[in-house]
């Protein structure tokens, strides 16, 4: 079984504002909400590819009940601890000249309700897969990725972590089993700009260096580096198309490079173009990638 952790899921409120103006009344010309959160997409993308998951995080107040109603009719399994202060989140995701996010706070997790997710996690065995993706709320310690890993090192289970910076460097010890910066958030790491996918490739190695299994490094329109546990080092070009809503293009590669190393017996190359289509599918259009987009995208990446 694979199972994503979501500390801070949200609801994601996506809207197009013609030339949107600060200090005025704006109005929108669409609108849609989703249910959000990093290990949410991923979970949702694994359901749209045939893969059974089930979500794990916080959730409080009416926006929570929310999100796990709309994650339901999505055809995924979930089991949500229910926090008692505060509300999941409400994350605006605005196009207009420019993509604008403001992202809210979400509730404040105590002891106990960590002390729950704990239990769960105890659960696991060393045939899952653990996705453990996005931001926490401030209230918690930026050791908390770090406590999670420690946890859950003695199960075996292969743990993938998408997170920034300090909550990321504090796992490598651990040798998660996949990790998927972008190519800015590596840079922010090592103080470097890196815009090329050859520019990625040392600094991807580091991460390794430091215990990493698997580094996948998304690049957006550029594509994607993937320097994988055999030590060979992938790139491709991501496919054409026109960018709809790229909101969760990353979470949706993470779901297409798993979804693709457990359906190719462990090929790490097949794995990085699911990844890669996957994320591009996503992109491409207005909800999260489904499994007939993403294979339409991979013929066009064989010629
Ligand atoms: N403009 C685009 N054109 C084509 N493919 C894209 C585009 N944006 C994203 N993708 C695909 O999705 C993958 C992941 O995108 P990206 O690098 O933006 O991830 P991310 O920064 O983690 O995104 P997010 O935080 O929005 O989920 C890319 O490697 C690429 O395959
Ligand atoms: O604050 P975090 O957890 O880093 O990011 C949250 C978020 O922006 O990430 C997803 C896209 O990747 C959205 O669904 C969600 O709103």
């Amino acid at each position: 079984m694979i199972y994503t952790v979501t500390f801070n899921p949200s609801l994601d409120y996506i809207i197009q504002v013609k030339d949107f103006q600060t200090g005025q009344i704006n109005k929108t010309t669409y609108e849609k909400i989703l249910p959000g959160g990093k290990g949410i997409n991923v979970a949702i993308v694994l359901s749209n590819l045939g893969h059974e998951s089930t979500a794990l995080g916080f959730m409080a107040g009416f926006t929570g009940k929310e999100i796990e109603h709309r994650l339901a009719n999505f055809g995924c399994t979930s089991s949500f601890i229910q926090v008692q202060e505060g509300l999941s989140r409400i994350n605006v995701k605005m196009k207009s000249n420019e993509e604008t996010e403001i992202n809210g706070q979400g509730p404040k997790i105590q002891r106990e309700d960590i002390e729950k997710l704990f239990k769960q996690l105890d659960q696991l065995t060393n045939q899952d897969i653990l996705v453990i993706s996005g931001s926490i709320p401030n209230t918690l310690p930026d050791t908390m990725y770090e406590q999670i890993l420690e946890r859950v090192q003695p199960i075996g289970c292969k743990v993938v972590v998408d997170a920034t910076n300090t909550l990321l460097m504090k796992v490598l010890k651990y040798h998660p089993f996949l990790i998927k910066p972008n190519n800015f958030e590596l840079g922010e790491i090592f103080g470097v700009s890196l815009t090329t996918r050859d520019e990625v490739i040392p600094y991807a190695k580091k991460l390794q260096e430091l215990g990493a299994q698997n580094i996948l490094v998304s690049m957006a329109g550029q594509g994607a580096v993937l320097l994988d546990e055999k030590g060979e080092v992938h790139q491709s070009r991501a496919p054409k198309g026109e960018v709809i809503n790229s909101v969760g293009a990353g979470d949706s590669m993470v779901a297409g490079f798993l979804s693709g190393y457990l359906e190719s017996n462990q090929d790490t190359q097949y794995a990085f173009m699911k990844g890669i289509c996957c994320g591009s599918a996503s992109a491409f259009s207005e909800n999260l990638a489904t499994k007939e987009e993403v294979f339409a995208l991979m013929d066009t990446m064989k010629d």
